[in-house]
Protein backbone atom coordinates (compact mmCIF):
# COMPACT_ATOMS: atom_id res chain seq x y z
CA UNK A 1 0.00 0.00 0.00
CA UNK A 2 2.56 2.75 1.46
CA UNK A 3 4.54 1.28 -1.90
CA UNK A 4 2.25 2.66 -4.25
CA UNK A 5 1.67 5.63 -2.96
CA UNK A 6 4.97 6.41 -2.70
CA UNK A 7 5.17 5.93 -6.46
CA UNK A 8 2.18 8.07 -6.97
CA UNK A 9 4.36 11.56 -5.92
CA UNK A 10 5.89 12.39 -9.33
CA UNK A 11 2.53 11.93 -10.72
CA UNK A 12 0.90 13.85 -7.88
CA UNK A 13 3.87 16.67 -7.72
CA UNK A 14 3.42 17.07 -12.12
CA UNK A 15 0.01 17.50 -11.76
CA UNK A 16 0.07 20.24 -8.97
CA UNK A 17 2.98 22.21 -10.77
CA UNK A 18 0.19 22.00 -14.15
CA UNK A 19 -2.29 23.46 -12.13
CA UNK A 20 -0.15 26.28 -10.42
CA UNK A 21 1.36 27.00 -14.05
CA UNK A 22 -2.21 27.55 -15.86
CA UNK A 23 -3.83 29.21 -12.39
CA UNK A 24 -0.87 32.12 -12.86
CA UNK A 25 -0.52 32.38 -16.60
CA UNK A 26 -4.55 32.67 -16.39
CA UNK A 27 -4.67 36.58 -15.61
CA UNK A 28 -8.21 36.83 -14.99
CA UNK A 29 -7.67 33.79 -12.59
CA UNK A 30 -4.99 35.18 -10.75
CA UNK A 31 -7.05 38.38 -9.74
CA UNK A 32 -10.38 37.41 -10.21
CA UNK A 33 -11.45 38.27 -6.67
CA UNK A 34 -10.03 41.87 -7.23
CA UNK A 35 -10.98 42.78 -10.65
CA UNK A 36 -14.61 43.51 -10.32
CA UNK A 37 -16.71 45.48 -8.16
CA UNK A 38 -19.21 42.87 -8.14
CA UNK A 39 -19.18 39.76 -7.05
CA UNK A 40 -20.55 37.24 -9.66
CA UNK A 41 -19.47 36.52 -13.23
CA UNK A 42 -23.11 35.97 -14.10
CA UNK A 43 -25.67 39.14 -14.40
CA UNK A 44 -28.15 40.74 -16.45
CA UNK A 45 -27.81 44.30 -17.06
CA UNK A 46 -31.20 46.06 -17.72
CA UNK A 47 -31.98 49.15 -19.08
CA UNK A 48 -34.40 51.26 -21.43
CA UNK A 49 -31.67 52.41 -23.04
CA UNK A 50 -29.23 49.71 -24.73
CA UNK A 51 -27.73 50.48 -27.64
CA UNK A 52 -26.97 47.50 -30.20
CA UNK A 53 -26.21 47.84 -33.87
CA UNK A 54 -29.66 46.91 -34.67
CA UNK A 55 -30.61 50.13 -32.69
CA UNK A 56 -31.72 51.12 -29.30
CA UNK A 57 -33.64 48.56 -27.30
CA UNK A 58 -35.48 48.66 -23.95
CA UNK A 59 -34.88 45.03 -22.71
CA UNK A 60 -31.94 43.15 -20.77
CA UNK A 61 -27.94 42.07 -21.68
CA UNK A 62 -26.71 38.77 -19.80
CA UNK A 63 -23.03 38.19 -18.95
CA UNK A 64 -20.92 35.31 -18.27
CA UNK A 65 -17.42 35.11 -17.15
CA UNK A 66 -16.57 37.78 -19.48
CA UNK A 67 -18.92 37.61 -22.51
CA UNK A 68 -21.98 38.85 -23.94
CA UNK A 69 -24.19 35.29 -23.84
CA UNK A 70 -27.91 36.95 -24.89
CA UNK A 71 -29.20 40.18 -25.09
CA UNK A 72 -33.25 39.81 -24.97
CA UNK A 73 -35.98 42.76 -25.48
CA UNK A 74 -38.24 43.94 -23.18
CA UNK A 75 -41.36 42.36 -25.66
CA UNK A 76 -39.41 39.50 -26.13
CA UNK A 77 -39.25 38.43 -22.31
CA UNK A 78 -41.22 35.64 -21.57
CA UNK A 79 -42.22 33.36 -17.97
CA UNK A 80 -39.25 31.68 -19.56
CA UNK A 81 -36.35 33.73 -19.28
CA UNK A 82 -35.30 34.15 -15.67
CA UNK A 83 -32.99 36.93 -14.69
CA UNK A 84 -30.29 36.37 -12.13
CA UNK A 85 -28.56 38.91 -10.42
CA UNK A 86 -29.72 41.88 -12.42
CA UNK A 87 -28.49 45.19 -12.42
CA UNK A 88 -31.21 47.57 -13.24
CA UNK A 89 -30.09 50.61 -14.66
CA UNK A 90 -33.56 51.96 -15.89
CA UNK A 91 -33.21 55.19 -18.00
CA UNK A 92 -29.80 55.12 -18.03
CA UNK A 93 -27.97 54.33 -21.37
CA UNK A 94 -25.71 50.94 -21.54
CA UNK A 95 -23.75 51.56 -24.75
CA UNK A 96 -20.61 49.30 -25.71
CA UNK A 97 -17.54 50.68 -24.04
CA UNK A 98 -15.46 53.45 -26.23
CA UNK A 99 -12.35 52.12 -28.30
CA UNK A 100 -9.99 54.97 -28.20
CA UNK A 101 -7.76 54.12 -31.06
CA UNK A 102 -5.08 57.46 -30.67
CA UNK A 103 -3.74 57.73 -26.65
CA UNK A 104 -0.50 58.47 -25.52
CA UNK A 105 0.09 57.26 -21.94
CA UNK A 106 3.98 57.63 -22.03
CA UNK A 107 4.82 54.87 -20.35
CA UNK A 108 7.81 53.51 -19.51
CA UNK A 109 9.97 56.47 -19.97
CA UNK A 110 7.79 59.44 -19.64
CA UNK A 111 5.26 58.21 -16.99
CA UNK A 112 5.49 61.54 -14.99
CA UNK A 113 3.47 62.99 -18.43
CA UNK A 114 0.84 60.36 -17.60
CA UNK A 115 1.57 56.45 -17.36
CA UNK A 116 -0.45 53.18 -17.84
CA UNK A 117 -1.73 53.48 -14.13
CA UNK A 118 -3.71 57.03 -14.24
CA UNK A 119 -3.96 56.81 -17.65
CA UNK A 120 -6.10 53.71 -17.85
CA UNK A 121 -8.34 54.87 -14.67
CA UNK A 122 -9.03 58.19 -15.99
CA UNK A 123 -9.79 56.21 -19.06
CA UNK A 124 -12.22 53.72 -17.13
CA UNK A 125 -14.31 56.70 -15.46
CA UNK A 126 -14.74 58.36 -19.47
CA UNK A 127 -16.32 54.83 -19.75
CA UNK A 128 -13.28 53.96 -22.66
CA UNK A 129 -12.99 50.22 -21.89
CA UNK A 130 -10.22 49.65 -24.55
CA UNK A 131 -7.44 52.03 -25.63
CA UNK A 132 -4.87 51.81 -28.81
CA UNK A 133 -1.45 53.71 -27.25
CA UNK A 134 0.68 55.36 -29.66
CA UNK A 135 3.84 54.28 -29.91
CA UNK A 136 5.89 57.59 -29.09
CA UNK A 137 5.82 60.35 -26.38
CA UNK A 138 7.31 57.05 -24.45
CA UNK A 139 10.86 56.19 -24.20
CA UNK A 140 11.87 54.82 -25.39
CA UNK A 141 9.37 54.78 -28.60
CA UNK A 142 7.94 51.52 -29.94
CA UNK A 143 9.95 50.88 -32.71
CA UNK A 144 10.82 47.29 -32.62
CA UNK A 145 10.10 43.47 -30.76
CA UNK A 146 12.33 44.94 -28.09
CA UNK A 147 10.87 47.91 -27.02
CA UNK A 148 7.02 46.37 -27.56
CA UNK A 149 8.01 44.17 -25.23
CA UNK A 150 9.12 47.18 -22.54
CA UNK A 151 5.74 48.09 -23.44
CA UNK A 152 3.83 45.24 -22.50
CA UNK A 153 6.30 44.71 -19.19
CA UNK A 154 4.80 48.36 -18.32
CA UNK A 155 1.17 47.49 -18.92
CA UNK A 156 1.15 44.25 -16.98
CA UNK A 157 -1.12 44.75 -13.66
CA UNK A 158 -1.34 48.19 -14.40
CA UNK A 159 -3.99 48.74 -17.00
CA UNK A 160 -7.84 48.95 -15.99
CA UNK A 161 -9.11 48.91 -19.63
CA UNK A 162 -7.66 47.15 -22.14
CA UNK A 163 -5.07 48.28 -23.96
CA UNK A 164 -3.63 47.80 -27.64
CA UNK A 165 -0.19 49.19 -29.47
CA UNK A 166 0.35 50.55 -32.15
CA UNK A 167 3.95 50.36 -33.50
CA UNK A 168 6.23 53.27 -35.02
CA UNK A 169 7.37 52.94 -38.67
CA UNK A 170 10.66 55.60 -38.74
CA UNK A 171 13.58 55.76 -41.25
CA UNK A 172 15.75 53.33 -38.79
CA UNK A 173 13.37 50.37 -39.18
CA UNK A 174 11.50 51.47 -42.71
CA UNK A 175 13.87 49.93 -44.88
CA UNK A 176 14.60 46.80 -42.70
CA UNK A 177 11.97 43.91 -43.49
CA UNK A 178 12.75 41.81 -41.25
CA UNK A 179 12.89 44.50 -38.30
CA UNK A 180 9.22 45.13 -39.27
CA UNK A 181 7.41 42.23 -39.07
CA UNK A 182 9.63 41.17 -36.09
CA UNK A 183 7.40 44.09 -34.68
CA UNK A 184 4.49 43.20 -36.50
CA UNK A 185 4.84 39.45 -35.32
CA UNK A 186 5.48 40.66 -31.60
CA UNK A 187 1.78 42.13 -31.85
CA UNK A 188 1.52 45.49 -32.60
CA UNK A 189 -1.91 46.09 -34.10
CA UNK A 190 -0.12 48.54 -37.19
CA UNK A 191 2.33 51.24 -37.77
CA UNK A 192 1.91 54.78 -36.87
CA UNK A 193 4.03 57.24 -38.94
CA UNK A 194 4.77 60.77 -39.17
CA UNK A 195 4.98 63.29 -42.35
CA UNK A 196 6.61 66.07 -40.38
CA UNK A 197 8.89 66.04 -36.71
CA UNK A 198 7.18 64.81 -34.23
CA UNK A 199 8.74 66.39 -31.24
CA UNK A 200 10.50 63.25 -30.13
CA UNK A 201 14.16 62.95 -30.81
CA UNK A 202 13.81 59.00 -31.24
CA UNK A 203 10.78 59.34 -33.56
CA UNK A 204 11.91 60.91 -36.55
CA UNK A 205 9.70 61.50 -39.22
CA UNK A 206 9.19 59.66 -42.40
CA UNK A 207 9.33 60.24 -46.23
CA UNK A 208 7.62 58.70 -49.09
CA UNK A 209 9.86 55.92 -49.64
CA UNK A 210 9.88 54.62 -45.96
CA UNK A 211 5.96 54.92 -45.96
CA UNK A 212 5.89 53.04 -49.63
CA UNK A 213 8.02 50.17 -47.52
CA UNK A 214 5.91 50.05 -44.67
CA UNK A 215 2.48 50.02 -47.02
CA UNK A 216 3.90 46.73 -48.75
CA UNK A 217 4.85 44.96 -45.48
CA UNK A 218 1.33 45.95 -43.86
CA UNK A 219 -0.72 44.46 -46.70
CA UNK A 220 0.62 41.65 -46.18
CA UNK A 221 -0.36 41.59 -42.56
CA UNK A 222 -3.64 43.30 -42.98
CA UNK A 223 -2.63 45.61 -40.14
CA UNK A 224 -3.44 49.56 -41.02
CA UNK A 225 -0.56 52.29 -41.59
CA UNK A 226 -1.78 55.48 -39.71
CA UNK A 227 -0.10 58.80 -40.31
CA UNK A 228 0.23 62.19 -38.59
CA UNK A 229 -0.57 64.00 -42.09
CA UNK A 230 1.26 67.50 -41.91
CA UNK A 231 3.47 67.97 -44.51
CA UNK A 232 6.12 71.20 -44.18
CA UNK A 233 5.57 73.73 -47.18
CA UNK A 234 8.88 75.74 -47.58
CA UNK A 235 6.61 78.41 -49.37
CA UNK A 236 4.85 78.42 -45.94
CA UNK A 237 7.72 78.81 -44.28
CA UNK A 238 8.03 82.58 -44.21
CA UNK A 239 5.86 83.69 -42.53
CA UNK A 240 7.37 86.06 -40.05
CA UNK A 241 6.86 84.86 -36.95
CA UNK A 242 10.09 83.86 -36.15
CA UNK A 243 11.66 87.37 -36.49
CA UNK A 244 9.44 88.62 -33.90
CA UNK A 245 6.89 90.43 -35.40
CA UNK A 246 4.24 88.34 -34.29
CA UNK A 247 3.12 87.52 -30.19
CA UNK A 248 4.23 84.45 -29.31
CA UNK A 249 1.15 84.55 -26.76
CA UNK A 250 -1.68 85.55 -29.89
CA UNK A 251 -3.04 81.64 -30.96
CA UNK A 252 -3.46 83.43 -34.65
CA UNK A 253 0.53 83.66 -34.66
CA UNK A 254 0.60 79.52 -33.97
CA UNK A 255 -2.38 79.01 -36.34
CA UNK A 256 -0.42 80.72 -39.18
CA UNK A 257 2.53 78.25 -39.41
CA UNK A 258 0.59 75.26 -39.86
CA UNK A 259 -1.44 76.27 -42.28
CA UNK A 260 -4.42 73.82 -43.32
CA UNK A 261 -2.35 73.57 -46.80
CA UNK A 262 0.07 71.43 -44.69
CA UNK A 263 -2.70 68.62 -44.43
CA UNK A 264 -3.96 69.24 -47.58
CA UNK A 265 -0.18 68.72 -48.93
CA UNK A 266 0.72 65.53 -46.89
CA UNK A 267 -2.65 64.05 -47.65
CA UNK A 268 -2.31 63.80 -51.32
CA UNK A 269 1.10 62.07 -51.00
CA UNK A 270 -0.41 59.39 -48.44
CA UNK A 271 -3.19 58.71 -51.14
CA UNK A 272 -0.85 58.40 -53.85
CA UNK A 273 1.27 56.07 -52.17
CA UNK A 274 -1.97 53.97 -50.97
CA UNK A 275 -3.04 53.65 -54.67
CA UNK A 276 0.46 52.71 -55.60
CA UNK A 277 0.42 49.66 -53.32
CA UNK A 278 -2.57 47.96 -54.25
CA UNK A 279 -2.53 44.50 -55.54
CA UNK A 280 -5.15 43.72 -58.06
CA UNK A 281 -8.50 44.49 -56.25
CA UNK A 282 -8.50 47.37 -53.88
CA UNK A 283 -9.67 46.17 -50.96
CA UNK A 284 -5.86 44.08 -51.47
CA UNK A 285 -3.85 46.84 -51.00
CA UNK A 286 -2.24 48.67 -47.48
CA UNK A 287 -5.10 50.51 -45.14
CA UNK A 288 -4.39 53.92 -44.42
CA UNK A 289 -5.70 55.84 -41.43
CA UNK A 290 -5.33 59.20 -41.41
CA UNK A 291 -4.95 60.34 -37.89
CA UNK A 292 -6.82 63.53 -35.88
CA UNK A 293 -8.02 65.63 -39.36
CA UNK A 294 -8.35 69.21 -38.57
CA UNK A 295 -8.65 70.49 -42.05
CA UNK A 296 -12.26 70.04 -43.66
CA UNK A 297 -11.69 71.68 -46.44
CA UNK A 298 -9.64 70.20 -49.62
CA UNK A 299 -8.30 67.57 -47.42
CA UNK A 300 -11.18 66.40 -46.85
CA UNK A 301 -12.67 66.41 -50.02
CA UNK A 302 -9.19 64.20 -51.08
CA UNK A 303 -9.96 61.94 -48.68
CA UNK A 304 -13.62 61.21 -50.20
CA UNK A 305 -12.81 60.84 -53.80
CA UNK A 306 -10.47 58.68 -52.57
CA UNK A 307 -12.96 56.58 -50.59
CA UNK A 308 -15.22 56.65 -53.96
CA UNK A 309 -12.82 55.41 -55.85
CA UNK A 310 -12.28 52.25 -53.64
CA UNK A 311 -9.51 53.20 -51.54
CA UNK A 312 -9.10 51.47 -48.71
CA UNK A 313 -8.77 54.60 -46.68
CA UNK A 314 -10.23 55.98 -42.87
CA UNK A 315 -9.98 59.22 -41.59
CA UNK A 316 -10.49 60.14 -37.45
CA UNK A 317 -10.64 63.37 -35.90
CA UNK A 318 -10.81 64.47 -32.40
CA UNK A 319 -13.23 66.56 -30.15
CA UNK A 320 -11.12 68.60 -29.59
CA UNK A 321 -11.60 70.26 -33.44
CA UNK A 322 -15.47 69.39 -32.85
CA UNK A 323 -15.70 71.76 -29.61
CA UNK A 324 -13.54 74.70 -30.43
CA UNK A 325 -12.99 77.60 -32.67
CA UNK A 326 -9.44 79.48 -33.25
CA UNK A 327 -11.51 82.64 -32.36
CA UNK A 328 -12.54 81.38 -28.99
CA UNK A 329 -8.73 80.46 -27.74
CA UNK A 330 -7.34 83.45 -25.62
CA UNK A 331 -3.76 84.88 -25.69
CA UNK A 332 -1.43 82.86 -23.57
CA UNK A 333 -3.69 79.84 -23.40
CA UNK A 334 -1.18 77.08 -24.48
CA UNK A 335 -3.78 74.41 -23.35
CA UNK A 336 -5.40 74.79 -26.68
CA UNK A 337 -2.41 74.19 -28.73
CA UNK A 338 -1.88 70.75 -30.16
CA UNK A 339 -1.12 70.00 -33.99
CA UNK A 340 -2.75 70.01 -36.80
CA UNK A 341 -4.06 72.91 -34.82
CA UNK A 342 -7.63 73.92 -33.93
CA UNK A 343 -8.67 76.49 -37.08
CA UNK A 344 -11.74 78.56 -37.31
CA UNK A 345 -15.51 78.21 -36.72
CA UNK A 346 -16.40 77.53 -40.10
CA UNK A 347 -14.07 75.09 -40.58
CA UNK A 348 -15.39 73.67 -37.32
CA UNK A 349 -18.90 73.57 -38.55
CA UNK A 350 -17.93 71.61 -41.71
CA UNK A 351 -15.65 69.10 -39.31
CA UNK A 352 -19.21 68.24 -38.03
CA UNK A 353 -21.00 68.43 -41.32
CA UNK A 354 -18.71 65.37 -42.68
CA UNK A 355 -18.31 63.87 -39.39
CA UNK A 356 -22.36 63.40 -39.50
CA UNK A 357 -22.12 61.98 -43.52
CA UNK A 358 -19.99 59.59 -42.31
CA UNK A 359 -17.64 61.51 -44.41
CA UNK A 360 -14.99 61.18 -41.26
CA UNK A 361 -15.26 58.23 -40.37
CA UNK A 362 -14.80 58.06 -36.36
CA UNK A 363 -13.74 59.85 -33.02
CA UNK A 364 -10.42 59.37 -30.91
CA UNK A 365 -9.06 61.18 -27.90
CA UNK A 366 -5.31 62.04 -29.64
CA UNK A 367 -4.87 62.50 -25.29
CA UNK A 368 -1.23 64.07 -25.71
CA UNK A 369 -0.52 65.19 -22.01
CA UNK A 370 2.90 66.40 -20.82
CA UNK A 371 3.93 67.85 -17.58
CA UNK A 372 2.06 71.45 -16.62
CA UNK A 373 6.03 73.08 -17.00
CA UNK A 374 6.31 71.99 -20.54
CA UNK A 375 2.90 73.90 -21.07
CA UNK A 376 4.25 77.09 -20.60
CA UNK A 377 1.33 78.09 -18.59
CA UNK A 378 3.30 81.07 -17.25
CA UNK A 379 4.78 82.30 -19.70
CA UNK A 380 2.01 81.61 -22.87
CA UNK A 381 4.34 81.04 -25.77
CA UNK A 382 2.47 79.39 -28.13
CA UNK A 383 5.56 78.67 -30.40
CA UNK A 384 7.38 76.98 -27.53
CA UNK A 385 4.61 75.02 -25.44
CA UNK A 386 4.03 71.70 -25.67
CA UNK A 387 1.75 71.15 -28.65
CA UNK A 388 -1.10 68.41 -26.93
CA UNK A 389 -3.99 67.91 -25.83
CA UNK A 390 -5.05 66.35 -22.68
CA UNK A 391 -8.81 65.29 -22.74
CA UNK A 392 -9.01 61.22 -21.94
CA UNK A 393 -11.56 60.95 -19.29
CA UNK A 394 -13.81 63.35 -21.21
CA UNK A 395 -14.48 62.69 -24.68
CA UNK A 396 -17.78 60.67 -24.22
CA UNK A 397 -19.41 63.75 -22.01
CA UNK A 398 -17.52 66.44 -24.92
CA UNK A 399 -18.81 64.58 -27.57
CA UNK A 400 -22.22 64.53 -26.23
CA UNK A 401 -22.29 68.13 -25.07
CA UNK A 402 -21.05 69.99 -27.98
CA UNK A 403 -22.77 67.49 -30.18
CA UNK A 404 -26.43 68.42 -28.85
CA UNK A 405 -26.97 71.53 -31.19
CA UNK A 406 -26.12 68.59 -34.33
CA UNK A 407 -28.75 66.09 -32.97
CA UNK A 408 -26.10 63.59 -32.55
CA UNK A 409 -27.82 60.16 -31.92
CA UNK A 410 -26.45 57.23 -29.31
CA UNK A 411 -26.23 54.95 -32.48
CA UNK A 412 -24.23 57.22 -33.94
CA UNK A 413 -21.61 57.73 -31.00
CA UNK A 414 -21.30 53.86 -30.43
CA UNK A 415 -20.87 54.26 -34.27
CA UNK A 416 -17.58 57.09 -34.30
CA UNK A 417 -16.53 55.78 -30.89
CA UNK A 418 -16.92 51.95 -30.90
CA UNK A 419 -17.84 50.05 -33.62
CA UNK A 420 -15.79 51.75 -36.44
CA UNK A 421 -12.38 51.74 -33.86
CA UNK A 422 -12.61 48.44 -33.19
CA UNK A 423 -12.54 47.37 -36.82
CA UNK A 424 -9.55 49.94 -37.18
CA UNK A 425 -7.86 47.56 -34.49
CA UNK A 426 -8.61 44.18 -35.63
CA UNK A 427 -10.74 43.45 -32.84
CA UNK A 428 -14.01 41.83 -34.25
CA UNK A 429 -15.33 40.64 -30.45
CA UNK A 430 -15.15 44.46 -29.17
CA UNK A 431 -16.95 47.58 -30.49
CA UNK A 432 -20.58 46.64 -30.01
CA UNK A 433 -23.06 45.06 -27.78
CA UNK A 434 -24.06 41.87 -29.40
CA UNK A 435 -23.84 37.88 -28.64
CA UNK A 436 -20.35 36.42 -28.27
CA UNK A 437 -18.55 39.65 -27.88
CA UNK A 438 -16.35 40.93 -24.29
CA UNK A 439 -18.92 42.53 -22.49
CA UNK A 440 -17.13 45.72 -22.75
CA UNK A 441 -19.95 48.38 -21.47
CA UNK A 442 -20.43 51.70 -20.17
CA UNK A 443 -23.63 53.22 -18.01
CA UNK A 444 -24.12 56.57 -18.72
CA UNK A 445 -26.37 59.42 -17.81
CA UNK A 446 -26.79 61.81 -21.25
CA UNK A 447 -29.47 64.13 -18.89
CA UNK A 448 -26.77 64.47 -15.62
CA UNK A 449 -24.83 68.36 -15.66
CA UNK A 450 -21.61 68.72 -14.32
CA UNK A 451 -19.17 70.69 -13.90
CA UNK A 452 -15.16 69.10 -14.87
CA UNK A 453 -13.58 70.85 -12.35
CA UNK A 454 -15.82 69.40 -9.49
CA UNK A 455 -15.22 66.17 -10.09
CA UNK A 456 -12.71 63.40 -9.44
CA UNK A 457 -10.05 63.08 -12.12
CA UNK A 458 -7.98 60.71 -12.75
CA UNK A 459 -5.26 61.78 -15.16
CA UNK A 460 -1.84 62.92 -13.90
CA UNK A 461 -2.33 66.78 -14.65
CA UNK A 462 -5.87 68.13 -14.81
CA UNK A 463 -4.54 71.60 -14.91
CA UNK A 464 -2.96 71.39 -18.65
CA UNK A 465 -6.65 70.15 -19.99
CA UNK A 466 -8.36 72.69 -22.19
CA UNK A 467 -11.79 71.59 -20.60
CA UNK A 468 -10.86 72.53 -17.24
CA UNK A 469 -13.72 74.91 -16.67
CA UNK A 470 -16.73 74.10 -18.78
CA UNK A 471 -19.83 72.72 -17.71
CA UNK A 472 -20.92 69.21 -19.56
CA UNK A 473 -23.78 66.81 -19.98
CA UNK A 474 -23.28 62.50 -19.69
CA UNK A 475 -22.38 61.60 -16.33
CA UNK A 476 -20.46 57.96 -16.55
CA UNK A 477 -21.41 55.89 -13.81
CA UNK A 478 -19.84 52.37 -14.56
CA UNK A 479 -17.72 50.85 -16.65
CA UNK A 480 -17.45 47.00 -17.51
CA UNK A 481 -14.24 45.39 -18.98
CA UNK A 482 -14.38 41.72 -20.04
CA UNK A 483 -17.86 41.58 -17.58
CA UNK A 484 -15.47 43.15 -14.75
CA UNK A 485 -17.07 46.29 -13.34
CA UNK A 486 -14.05 48.14 -12.97
CA UNK A 487 -15.34 51.53 -12.05
CA UNK A 488 -18.30 52.66 -10.51
CA UNK A 489 -19.94 55.99 -9.20
CA UNK A 490 -15.98 57.76 -8.74
CA UNK A 491 -14.25 54.07 -7.43
CA UNK A 492 -11.96 51.54 -9.16
CA UNK A 493 -11.96 48.23 -8.61
CA UNK A 494 -8.97 47.58 -6.50
CA UNK A 495 -6.60 45.20 -9.10
CA UNK A 496 -5.84 46.83 -12.65
CA UNK A 497 -6.95 43.30 -14.52
CA UNK A 498 -7.22 44.77 -18.07
CA UNK A 499 -5.18 42.73 -20.56
CA UNK A 500 -2.64 44.02 -22.68
CA UNK A 501 -4.20 43.19 -26.31
CA UNK A 502 -1.73 41.62 -29.28
CA UNK A 503 -2.47 41.13 -32.56
CA UNK A 504 -1.78 37.75 -33.62
N1 LIG B 1 4.18 63.82 -30.04
C1 LIG B 1 2.85 64.05 -29.93
O1 LIG B 1 2.18 63.56 -29.05
N2 LIG B 1 2.28 64.84 -30.85
C2 LIG B 1 0.90 65.07 -30.82
N3 LIG B 1 0.52 66.25 -30.18
C3 LIG B 1 -0.26 66.95 -31.00
O2 LIG B 1 -0.80 68.02 -30.73
N4 LIG B 1 -0.34 66.39 -32.19
C4 LIG B 1 0.39 65.28 -32.18
O3 LIG B 1 0.61 64.58 -33.11
ZN1 LIG C 1 -0.20 63.39 -34.45
ZN1 LIG D 1 -1.13 61.77 -31.24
Amino acid sequence: MEAIQWKLLPLLTLLASFLLFFYFQNPSKKYQKNCSLLPHQHYWITSNRIVTPHGVISGAVEVKEGKIVSIVKEEEKNGKTKLENVIDYGEAVVMPGLVDVHAHLDDPGRAEWEGFPSGTKAAAAGGITTLVDMPLNSDPSTVSRETLQLKIKAAESRIYVDVGFWGGLVPENAFNASALEDLLNAGVLGLKSFMCPSGINDFPMTNASHIKEGLSILAKYRRPLLVHAEKQLDFESDLGVEGGSNDARSYLTYLKTRPASWEEAAIRDLLTLTKDTRIGAPAEGAHLHIVHLSDSSNSLDLIKDAKSGGDSVTVETCPHYLAFSAEEIRDGDTRFKCSPPIRDAANKEKLWEALLAGHVDMLSSDHSPTLPELKLLDDGDFLRAWGGISSLQFVLPVTWSYGQKYGVTLEQLALWWSERPASLAGQELKGAIAIGNHADMVVWDPDVEFDLDDDPIYLKHAGISAYMGTKLSGKVSATFVRGNLVFKDGKHAPAACGVPILAK
